[in-house]
């Protein structure tokens, strides 16, 4: 039976790979205005497309992704790339191993699927400040997402340098990028600069050429369609299941009354928020209003397709009432999942869609219990020779995490207390500035976090020239809205009853820098204090190692009765696990990156308390509270377990790689 689908691939994908390599010159994409359809190569086209984010799946992952979404019925996908995912540093340019861009455009190519590429500037995605570099922010004032001189200065720069790599893969030049996106939703910013629009527009007519299909996509109302359209742009609008469909396509008609319907995110799932109930869309009615749409003709791209993972530190996060971080799984309730599995979401979207025969064959699971216990490895006080090798910067009052000149992850403040504080002692930010959390110590002595919008005071006890130690964490930059200009650290002065706290000594942080090279495993020679009696509490790391069993599949650890903190496995950041606040429960851990021949080297950052028993667990699925109550799948827990048609499909894959 399998065998008879990967013929079926097989056959498809070599057809489509010599209808991929027609000359250029009988190929075209435009729009017929006449006839309200794209024409591809001269003929109506309707895409059914998907989104999927490179920077959210593992390189070894894409082709997986990309065939599943193939096999799903779709005949495009779409991408967004995320600026700071190439320009981290400000001139310094990454398209390689996560970052190649071509790679993945190439490898959906050779899967048969059209690319509906949105390189911004900015693109929202829940993503570290919607995509721009937090460098930007060391230009002071600056009005990001409009026709501010510096903006624009650094957004010509990017764009001279992404555009011309992306000119070759337009279809109309022999690749599959049929559409381009200017922008992202402009008209649900406040600036409304139609300058800064018209400079894109310029930007991207030179650098891909006039006959480039380019659009924009807004928010299904009036005031933003007004604010994020502009001749010569395509018009777009966006919605999900709950929206009428004929009013939401007749407002696309009051601005673009010729050419293509197009719903350029209908949204298959929702994001979460760290404290959020897990966010779900029923997956018959995404189905029953997709059929709705492809019945009119109108080409819709799904958000998410496959949504993947805020590894590391690049999650976004709201800011409407009070801050709100995006969790580290980007699942969305899509319908492939976070690990890539296809859901009950994806065969009813192949149901309506019925392009390409998807043959089932029941998954299987091995369940072998593995658990091990973490050894702690010490408080970041007492690691900063290790962690800060620049050494700290000498400052009366607090920098931020611009300032310093470090963008993401941890930063140390430290300074010594005034006066003797016998009695508990208010620390507050009476402006609100600790962005985003800041974890208190005193002589090493955990007092307790203060948190953005919600924590601004905490009591302190200590003697005169204790020393304080503030570690702030950056919680992810603001990715929609007004206040995307979203700096990071001690924002403003703390007071300490009634002193300000002054003369700092600030410790940028390198721990992915150190982990990466090897700490603390490397040190193992060391002697690390046998598990506590009582957990420590306050930021601590701890490490551990899981020997190699031989296979490696596609896991989720669970940190059961942790706090929240950060994860590393074989010096990759997997991002930020807070099982205290959910929803998510789990972390994702893709397969291939634990070893089946070496030990496997666990570092977790515990920012508020470990368990006693320092234990973590490995899943064969992910947990999440739903509905304030444990998910009903099971808790298992197994390091191996593959769905066993895919895994036949994946090695097709790898072979095709
Ligand atoms: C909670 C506010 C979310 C704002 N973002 C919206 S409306 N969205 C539109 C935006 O274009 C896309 O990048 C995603 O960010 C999507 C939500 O997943």
């Amino acid at each position: 039976m399998a065998a008879g689908v990967l013929l079926f691939v097989a056959v498809n994908l070599a057809c489509l790979s010599v209808s991929g390599n027609l000359a250029s010159g009988e190929r075209s994409f435009s729009i017929d205005y006449k006839n309200n359809y794209f024409l591809k190569d001269g003929k109506p086209f309707q895409y059914i497309s998907g989104s999927i984010h490179y920077s959210r799946i593992p390189r070894y992952y894409w082709k997986d992704r990309l065939v599943k979404m193939y096999m799903a019925g779709l005949n495009a996908i779409q991408v967004y790339v995320p600026w700071n995912f190439h320009e981290a540093v400000q001139g310094v340019h990454n398209f390689t191993g996560g970052q190649d861009l071509e790679h993945f455009l190439d490898l959906a190519n050779q899967t048969g699927l059209l690319v509906i590429l949105r390189p911004g500037p900015y693109i929202c995605a829940e993503w570290e400040m919607g995509g721009l570099p937090a460098w930007l922010l060391q230009k002071p004032n600056i009005i990001l997402r409009s026709a501010d001189a510096d903006y624009v200065e650094a957004v010509s720069n990017w764009l001279a340098v992404l555009l011309p790599k992306m000119k070759p893969w337009l279809y109309i030049n022999g690749g599959n990028i049929i559409t381009v996106q200017v922008e992202n939703e402009y008209g649900s910013y406040f600036a409304c600069d139609y300058n800064y629009m018209r400079h894109l527009r310029t930007l991207f007519h030179l650098f891909l050429g006039e006959d480039t299909v380019l659009f924009t996509t807004d928010g299904n109302t009036d005031k933003e369609m007004t604010c994020g359209t502009l001749e010569g742009l395509y018009a777009t609008v966006d919605f999900g299941t709950d929206t009428n469909i004929t009013k939401a396509f007749n407002r696309q008609r009051r601005f673009e009354p010729r050419g293509p319907l197009v719903n350029s995110e209908f949204y298959t799932g929702w994001l979460d928020h760290w404290g959020d109930q897990h966010a779900v869309v029923d997956a018959q009615k995404v189905s029953r209003v997709l059929g709705e749409m492809l019945a009119m003709g109108a080409n819709v791209n799904m958000y998410m397709f496959e949504g993947g993972t805020n590894f590391g530190y690049w999650n976004g996060a709201d800011h409407d009432t009070k801050f709100r971080s995006v969790v580290t799984s980007y699942d969305y309730d899509a319908p492939l999942s976070e690990a890539g599995d296809p859901t009950e979401k994806l065969l009813a979207i192949r149901d309506v869609i019925k392009q390409v025969p998807l043959i089932e064959l029941p998954p299987t699971k091995v369940d072998i219990l593995i658990t091990f216990t973490l050894f702690q490895v010490g408080n970041i006080s007492s690691l900063l020779n290790t962690l800060s090798t620049v050494g700290p910067v000498k400052s009366q009052y607090p920098l931020t995490f611009e300032e310093m000149k470090q963008f993401y992850g941890y930063m140390l403040y430290r300074t010594t207390l005034p006066r003797d504080l016998s009695e508990p002692t208010p620390l507050i930010s009476p402006l609100n500035g600790v962005h985003d959390r800041a974890y208190v110590s005193v002589n090493g002595v955990f007092q307790g976090l203060l948190e953005r919008d919600t924590m601004l005071v905490i009591n302190v006890t200590g003697q005169q020239g204790d020393t304080v130690d503030i570690l702030v964490e950056n919680m992810g930059r603001v990715n929609f809205g007004s206040k995307i200009n979203d700096y990071k650290g001690l924002l403003s002065n703390l007071i300490l009853g009634k002193d300000v706290l002054t003369d700092w000594k600030i410790y940028p942080l390198d721990i992915d820098g150190a982990i990466a090279g090897g700490w603390p495993h490397s040190d193992s020679q060391k002697s690390f204090p046998a598990p506590q009696k009582d957990p420590s509490v306050g930021p601590v790391f701890y490490m551990g190692t899981l020997q190699p069993n031989g296979l490696a599949w596609d896991t989720f650890l669970k940190l059961n009765e942790w706090t929240k903190g950060q994860v590393w496995i074989n010096g990759v950041n997997l991002g930020r696990y807070w099982p205290a606040r959910g929803p998510q429960l789990t972390l994702y851990i893709p397969g291939p990156l634990l070893s089946t021949t070496l030990p496997n080297n666990i570092t977790v950052l515990e920012l508020e308390g470990a368990p006693a028993h320092l234990r973590v667990l490995f899943m064969d699925r992910p947990q999440l509270i739903v509905e304030h109550s444990l998910t009903s799948v099971a808790e298992r827990t197994a390091i191996y377990s593959v769905s066993f048609f895919y895994c036949i499909l994946f090695f097709f894959v790898a072979d095709t790689v």
